[in-house]
């Protein structure tokens, strides 16, 4: 019988597997729901942590924004629960864990023409999707995505997600590498950050590092604000056009996700076997 997502769990229903990673929040558990045998990972929170940083409405936007989500590129969110100390997060589970590590694997630890545009545009017909139901993600980068079965990939952690347009008010953490010049400059900004996501995660699937990368906060921070995009010989003149017409300063000047998709160089190399 299939549960509705609106059903009380408890972790009684769950046998509880290995360790699938450690996020800045909680352990990811792999599980089987006991009654149907069906396999999910389980996010564990501690409510202190989540209070302590200030993010429980992050969270709760998350599972409110991720219920009404629908894609194959989209890890689904089936439910959640909570226990006096702890959040439980019932996730799909995705086999190939992080894009990242897979991308570390590769020789010369990027990806050839062919993968690449296969996840481009996969992750480029999620986001369509998600701006399509007026949800921007806001925090794409590589370990936010992980691999279904088949290399297929999932964009995870909604946790920054939020209707657009938004004036971001929560402090950014962690890496600058992947936010536009119109977040880190704090202002108002729409969906279109999702797109120079995109365009940052093309050039670093194909050259192994994002291109503003700096040896510290101010200089990736004055990179994204002013630094010309360069590219390494071994970089094609197909990807080198399509990265360049989606990391423009303005939102208003960046190739639309849909002229992404019709772009000839993902067209061309999508299609491949890779
Ligand atoms: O476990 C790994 O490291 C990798 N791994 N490997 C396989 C696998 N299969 C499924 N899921 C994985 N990981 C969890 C992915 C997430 C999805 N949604 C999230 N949401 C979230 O963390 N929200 C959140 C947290 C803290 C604060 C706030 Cl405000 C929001 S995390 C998997």
């Amino acid at each position: 019988a299939s549960q509705s997502s609106s059903k009380r769990w408890t972790l009684e229903n769950f046998d509880i597997g290995r360790g699938l990673g450690k996020g800045k929040f909680g352990q990811v558990y792999l599980a089987r729901e006991k009654s149907s045998r069906f396999v999910v990972a389980i996010k564990v929170l501690f409510k202190n942590q989540i209070k302590e940083a200030k993010v429980d409405h992050q969270l709760r936007r998350e599972i409110e924004i991720q219920s009404h989500l629908r894609h194959p590129n989209i890890l689904r969110m089936f439910g959640y629960f909570h226990d006096d100390a702890r959040v439980y997060l019932i996730l799909e589970y995705a086999p190939g864990g992080e894009l990242y590590r897979l991308m570390k694997k590769q020789p010369n630890q990027r990806f050839d023409e062919p993968m690449a545009a296969k996840l481009i545009a996969q992750l480029t017909d999620a986001l369509i999707y998600c701006h399509s139901k007026n949800v921007i993600h806001r925090d794409i980068k590589p370990e936010n995505l992980l691999l279904g079965a088949g290399n297929s990939l999932k964009i995870a952690d909604f946790g920054w997600s939020v209707h657009a347009p938004s004036s971001r008010r929560d402090t950014v953490c962690g890496t600058l590498d992947y936010l536009p010049p119109e977040m880190i400059a704090g202002q108002t900004h729409d969906e279109k950050v999702d797109i120079w996501s995109v365009g940052i995660l093309s050039y670093e699937f194909l050259v192994g590092k994002p291109p503003f990368e700096a040896k510290d906060y101010d200089a990736t921070y004055s990179n994204i604000l002013q630094a010309p995009v360069r590219f390494p010989s071994h970089v094609s003149d197909g990807a080198k056009d399509l990265i360049i017409k989606i990391l423009q300063r303005k939102p208003n000047r960046r190739l639309p996700l849909a002229d992404i998709l019709a772009h000839e160089w993902v067209v061309k190399f999508s299609k491949e076997a890779s």
